[in-house]
């Protein structure tokens, strides 16, 4: 598997602490990457400096060949990493299809002449965007694309995680960053959310993913590979049963003594 993802001596401090401290992360295109690591080790600020919501103090991003060191949250989007949130980022005053549909700025910003004055076009375009959101909806959860219309308050966290993947998956990326999906919901739902989003993945074979996640079992079971912080710094990487196995990640989470 080619590097999708090269992101080297990565740094990023918020005045006296250093959130990132020199780490090197490679994301193969088309695995999925867990990245773990205790409570303030640096996992989402990695996702905020990659994805152009924080610039680096230091190291250099690349993606696909291309140099996306310090490039705006807008064109880190455009070349093909999308995201979720930790904490829900719906629109609860907009229906399902809204708050997709809007993870399609790329095709959708076409400006306010082509609104007034290409109506019909228009209808076209909304036609088929909502069959492209129906279909999407449809491979996580036909209840959910039965009725796209339908108010987001209301649903249970698991359909808003769905529909945030959904939302991220919109832009069809080449790579997704996941940050704890299954916070705020139950084991089960975890579960299910999990086998959703692998069951759409394996449609699509060149997606890579990375997914910060405190629970243990779920990254056990949806990574080919961990990589670990503590402190802002890599401490190991490798595959699941490596890592947890290794003396400096045991001490990572559970302290010297
Ligand atoms: N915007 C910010 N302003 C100030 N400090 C921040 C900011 N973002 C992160 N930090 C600090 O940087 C460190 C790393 O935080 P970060 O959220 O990246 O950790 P994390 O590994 O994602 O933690 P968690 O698992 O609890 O989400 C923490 O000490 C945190 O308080």
């Amino acid at each position: 598997m080619t590097a999708l993802l090269e992101a080297e001596g990565l740094s990023r401090r918020f005045g006296g602490i250093v959130a990132l401290d020199g780490v090197d992360v490679t994301v193969r295109s088309g695995e999925v990457l867990g990245l773990i690591g205790p409570n303030g080790s640096g996992k989402t600020t990695f996702f905020n400096v990659v994805t152009g919501i924080f610039a680096p103090h230091g190291g250099t991003v690349r993606f696909a060949g291309e140099d996306l060191t310090a490039a705006s949250a807008q064109k880190v989007y455009e070349k093909g990493i999308a995201r979720t949130f930790q904490r829900s980022r719906l629109c609860l005053d907009l229906s399902v299809f809204e708050n997709v549909v809007l993870g399609n700025g790329k095709n959708l910003d076409r400006g306010i002449f082509h609104a007034l004055f290409r109506r019909r076009a228009l209808a076209r375009e909304m036609d088929a965007q909502l069959a492209h959101v129906r279909a999407l909806l449809e491979r996580f959860d036909p209840e959910l694309a039965r009725d796209p219309l339908q108010a987001t308050a209301g649903l249970p966290m698991i359909q808003r995680r769905r529909i945030e993947v959904c939302r991220a998956l919109m832009a069809s990326p080449r790579l997704l960053l996941l940050d704890e999906p299954s916070a705020g919901m139950t084991h089960e739902e975890t579960r299910r959310l999990m086998d959703d989003i692998l069951a759409v993945r394996a449609g699509m074979s060149d997606l890579a993913i990375v997914i910060v996640e405190h629970d243990m079992a779920t990254i056990e079971r949806v990574t080919d590979r961990c990589v670990v912080f503590n402190f802002g710094r890599k401490v190991c990487e490798g595959p699941y049963r490596a890592v947890v196995a290794d003396p400096l990640v045991q001490r990572a989470y559970l302290g010297d003594e």
